[in-house]
Order: structure tokens, then sequence, then C-alpha cells
């Protein structure tokens, strides 16, 4: 039986959502303009110059990838996919290459310290400071092991809220030859995503980070929802230059 992963009111989401794009624009505003690094102020020390980030959060299927690449397309941010730094990471003569194969295979996470390893390499290696980190943090632990790692917190967090069944459509229907996109390893995903994931989802909704955006929809009426968000902090940078 496939459910939503949360339920939705459309009229108490679409309410939240204004709310909410209106308090970020406040945060997103005061960081642009003060130049003060929010982790800074925030008592983390930053070690690559106050990055913007973002965290893309959402079941397998849902969507995250294609609408990461219109964000990157519209608004320049670098696009960190923890998934397919894992398959590069296992194309590649790694040490974990077999390791993280299993993992993937069986719909398991993969040790946080090995994925935020590699997305710590991408970030230093970057001249690029605003990133879309896809698919992470998919659990609590994921999550800590960013935090001490990389030492920042993200500045917002998407959530794409998806049904089950639509999510299982779309990664039957994706065609890429990927080796976790069968009905086995997608019914231990979306097991995984139910009992690891939503409690990491909930947190950022507590501390009142977290966009939940309506994945049901054409590619283009999804990246309607997006747009405003990142739509302020292009405003915000813009007003810091003038
Ligand atoms: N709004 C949409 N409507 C229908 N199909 C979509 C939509 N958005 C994306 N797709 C398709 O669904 C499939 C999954 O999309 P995508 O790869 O972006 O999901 P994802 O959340 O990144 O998945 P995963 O977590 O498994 O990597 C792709 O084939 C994509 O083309
Ligand atoms: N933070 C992450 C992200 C991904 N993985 C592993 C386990 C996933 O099932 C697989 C595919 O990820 P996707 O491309 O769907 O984002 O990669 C992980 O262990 N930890």
């Amino acid at each position: 039986m496939w459910r939503r992963a949360t339920p939705l009111s459309p009229l108490i989401s679409s309410f939240k959502s204004s709310f909410c794009i209106q308090q970020t624009e406040h945060r997103i505003f005061e960081r642009f303009t003060t130049g003060l690094p929010l982790q800074e102020k925030d008592g983390i020390s930053p070690k690559y110059g106050a990055p913007f980030i973002t965290f893309v959060l959402g079941g397998p299927g849902c969507g995250k990838g294609t609408q990461c690449a219109k964000i990157v397309e519209t608004f320049g941010f670098k696009h960190l996919s923890a998934g397919d730094l894992l398959r590069r990471e296992i194309e590649s003569d790694s040490d974990y290459g077999s390791m993280i194969l299993n993992s993937i295979k069986e719909g398991r996470i993969v040790p946080s310290e090995v994925t935020v390893k590699l997305i710590q390499r991408e970030m230093e290696s970057s001249d690029n400071k605003k990133f879309l980190i896809d698919g992470f943090p998919r659990c609590e632990e994921n999550r800590r092991a960013f935090e001490n790692i990389i030492g920042a917190e993200p500045d917002l967090v998407l959530f794409f809220d998806c049904p089950e069944d639509e999510m299982v459509k779309r990664v039957l229907n994706r065609n890429e030859g990927r080796i976790d996109d069968n009905i086995d390893t997608v019914k231990k995903r979306l097991k995984v995503f139910q009992a690891l994931s939503l409690p990491v989802i909930n947190y950022y909704a507590k501390k009142g980070k977290l966009h939940t955006i309506n994945a049901i929809g054409s590619v283009d009426e999804i990246f309607e929802q997006v747009h405003p968000l990142f739509a302020v902090c292009k405003r915000a940078g813009r007003r810091e230059t003038t």
C-alpha cells in the first residue's frame, strides 16, 4: 500500500509556504546584507567562508535531481548529489567501492563519514559558494556528521513531497540503468525514507528551515513553487552589491 509521505492540506500548505518565504527572506536578507556569516553568528566556525547551503530532500524518484538542474540553470548553484558522488566513487578505484555498491543495491544508507568526506572534497574544490546538496542528509547520522565535519548548517531545506505510488512510477520509468531502479530495491528505499529520512525532515521543520514543495505536477509547475525561494536569494545578493 503506497502512501503520501506527509499529509498535505493545500490551504494550510500554501499559507505556511508564504509565511515561510517571508521568514526566509528576512533571514537571507540579513545574511547577505550584514556580511555576517550565519554560521559564525550561530556559534559554528565556518571553514569555507560561509557558503550558502541548501539541502534537497524527498523520497526516491520524487524529482530532486530534475529540479536541482533547473535551480542550477536559473540561479547558478553548484549541484552536489550525494547519490551521484557515491556512484562515482564505485567507478573509481576506491577502497569503499564494493561496500558502497552493496549498500546502494540493498537501498541502505552508506556510513555518513564516507558520504560527508566526498561532499567536503567537492565543496573545498569549488569556486562556487552556493551549494545544492541533493539527497542529503538521509538520516540523523548524516546530519550530525555534516555538522561535525563541515562545521555548517543549511540555510534552506527543500522537501519534495510526493505520494509513494508516483515515486515508484517515476523510478521504474527512469531508464538510466541504475542498479537500484527496480521494484524490490525501491520498496526498501521507501522504507528507509520513512524510517530514517522523515525524522530529519521533521527536525528542519521544527527549526523553521523547511520548505515543502508539492512534487505532483509538471516539472515547470513544480519549479514555479521553487523559484520564489531562490529569487529571494538573488534579490538579497543584488542589494548587497549595490
Ligand atoms: N514532475 C515530474 N513529472 C513526471 N516525471 C518526473 C517529474 N520530475 C522528474 N521526473 C522524472 O522522474 C524520474 C526521477 O526524477 P529524478 O531523477 O529527478 O528524481 P530524484 O528525486 O533525484 O531521484 P533519486 O533520489 O532516486 O535519485 C526521472 O526519470 C525524471 O525525468
Ligand atoms: N546521503 C546518501 C545519499 C545516497 N545514498 C545511497 C543510498 C541511496 O539509496 C543511493 C542512491 O541515492 P539517490 O541517487 O537516490 O539520492 O545512494 C546514501 O547512502 N547516502
